[in-house]
């Protein structure tokens, strides 16, 4: 498939006018064909007409009708080929194994969600049936199922130019819920966005929906963002990215005449407690294993474990030394973006420059641009405590341990910690105790809390939490991976003594669908 850098408006292809998008190969900071129209206020109109225009008609496609659709969009970018690959290569600096991993988790969770879908039980249906013979007062009839909030704006990230993008988990679980969806292309890969954005369409077609269903607007700058959360016809927002522009988007919606959800994915440096038993039974690999998570994928995870805390002594050397080891022997990969780059560059210096906090080592330099020269440091916990600087993260391959007099101030560290994605418990027997005085610490700060793993690296399945308190992301009460996330885009809405003939099919006497539900107050296929 040729590229065109126009938008997709519907089913149309569009030209815009407002300047031009490249992307930049960030290996070797070249330029890349062809350039991307901009789009502006008009794009903004027309994709949110249509995608009004195509609610009501897409939100009461048949589960098996939504499902198939889901399918259609992971077999039409599964069919782009190596052309995709080799595209998100160019724009991304991400190497190929990667990107094909990255491709099978983006078919894998359209397809998980398909099932989801026929499954049923995301209606949430209930029925309470009429009591007419109650004292002192009857019952009327009541049934309640969830609908979909309305189209959605998603901008897709930079760092997962599939999984988190055009046709990532915020898109298929809002079309999962009966969403129409605008896509803001990340600027970043433009290209890989047109090729998915036009399986998308393509699947649109071929499946019979309202063109509306999706469109795809490119615009670099605040400007159509800021547009599209601020038209009326948007019911809800799915971002991963900064803090600033998350922040700034979550302002915009609540500004609104009619405020709406933002579910913003944004900045989690992701503790790592390595408790005394386990560092010393294990401190070396257990250094060898964080620089491995540390310095995957350059280190651009917003599950990449940012600060590590334990209690100083000789096993904490021992962890440190292999660490060390490790660290100064990984090589400088790509990052993905120049601005990308030069702000973690900025976060190391800063590091680097704070009188409190000593470098412990750096990894390989690398020929040619945008390379992520791995760094890790050392402060003490009241350093940490002072400085709300040390809590900012760096977005890549940098970390900062935090060497604890005793197990009671890095609980108190624990405690002064933002909202998370995940925390971590490198942990034995002997440390359960300790552990178990953290947990509630941790169940208040932290979406994901594990043992003996590492953050990064999200399982799409049905029990994944990835989300958190503030910052980590705007709505603790949600997950962005895993098939929760269509709880994102639905609402409740009870019918009370309505006619049968009028409900929903799901609320039917005879259960048509033959779902799961709750029938006065018993869960069942009632
Ligand atoms: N927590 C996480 O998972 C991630 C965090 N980051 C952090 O974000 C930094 C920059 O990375 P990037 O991916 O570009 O993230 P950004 O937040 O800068 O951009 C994400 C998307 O939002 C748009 N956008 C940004 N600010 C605004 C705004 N004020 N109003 C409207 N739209 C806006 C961007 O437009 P445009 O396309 O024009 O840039 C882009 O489409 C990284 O250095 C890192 O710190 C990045 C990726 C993931
Ligand atoms: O590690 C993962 O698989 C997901 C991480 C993520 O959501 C992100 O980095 O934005």
């Amino acid at each position: 498939m040729t590229l065109t850098g126009m938008m997709l408006i519907g089913a149309e292809s569009h030209r815009g006018r407002n300047g031009e998008i490249h992307a930049i190969d960030p290996s070797t900071g070249a330029k890349l064909e062809p350039a991307f129209d901009g789009g502006g206020a008009a794009e903004v109109d027309r994709a949110c007409q249509l995608a009004w225009d195509a609610f009501d008609r897409f939100r009461e496609t048949a589960p098996e009708d939504r499902a198939v659709f889901l399918e259609a969009v992971a077999r039409n970018i599964l069919d782009l080929g190596d052309a995709l690959i080799v595209r998100a290569m160019a724009e991304s600096g991400l190497l190929r194994a990667r990107l094909e991993g990255e491709r099978g988790r983006t078919v894998g969770q359209l397809r998980l969600f398909a099932a989801v879908v026929r499954e049923g039980s995301w209606l949430g249906a209930r029925i309470d049936p009429a009591l007419p013979e109650r004292a002192p007062l009857p019952r009327p009839d009541l049934r309640q199922r969830r609908i979909p909030l309305g189209p959605v704006a998603v901008f897709g990230a930079s760092n997962f130019p599939l999984a988190f993008s055009v046709a990532g988990g915020d898109t298929a679980s809002a079309f999962a819920a009966g969403c129409p969806v605008v896509v803001k292309a990340h600027s970043a890969h433009p290209g890989t966005s047109e090729l998915v954005g036009r399986a998308v369409q393509a699947a649109v077609a071929e499946c019979g929906l309202p063109e509306g269903v999706f469109s795809l607007i490119f615009g670099a700058g605040s400007s159509v963002g800021t547009a599209l959360v601020a038209d009326p016809r948007i019911r809800a927002v799915g971002f991963t990215g900064s803090r600033r522009g998350g922040v700034a988007l979550m302002e915009v919606a609540a500004k609104r005449p009619e405020p709406i959800p933002v579910y913003a994915e944004m900045s989690s440096i992701n503790p790592v407690f390595l408790l005394p038993a386990a560092l010393a039974a294990r401190a070396e690999a257990l250094g060898k294993s964080f620089v491995a998570s540390l310095t995957l994928g350059a280190g651009q995870f917003c599950t990449n474990p940012g600060i590590l805390l334990a209690v100083d002594g000789p096993d904490l050397d021992r962890f440190v030394a292999s660490a060390v080891d490790a660290l100064g022997g990984s090589a400088a990969p790509t990052m993905l973006t120049p601005g990308i780059h030069a702000a973690f560059d900025a976060g190391v210096a800063a590091l680097a420059g704070n009188a409190r906090v000593a470098t412990l080592a750096r990894g390989l330099d690398g020929d040619g641009p945008n390379r992520c020269r791995a760094a890790l440091f050392a402060t003490t916990a009241d350093a940490f405590l002072d400085d709300p600087a040390l809590r900012e993260e760096v977005f890549g391959a940098a970390s900062l341990l935090i060497r604890c007099p005793d197990l009671e101030s890095l609980r108190t560290v624990a405690e002064r910690l933002d909202g998370q994605l995940t925390a971590t418990l490198q942990m034995d027997a002997a440390d359960t105790g300790a552990a178990a005085v953290l947990l509630p610490t941790l169940e208040r700060k932290a979406g994901r809390i594990l043992a003996n793993g590492w953050p990064t690296g999200v399982e799409v399945c049905h029990a994944m939490v990835h989300g958190g308190p503030f910052p980590a992301t705007s709505d603790g009460r949600t997950t962005s991976v895993g098939t929760a996330a269509i709880e994102r885009f639905l609402r409740p809405v009870c019918y009370q003594d309505i006619p049968a003939d009028l409900l929903p099919q799901a609320l039917r006497d005879g259960n048509p669908l033959g779902l799961w539900r709750r029938f006065d107050g018993a869960l069942g296929r009632h």
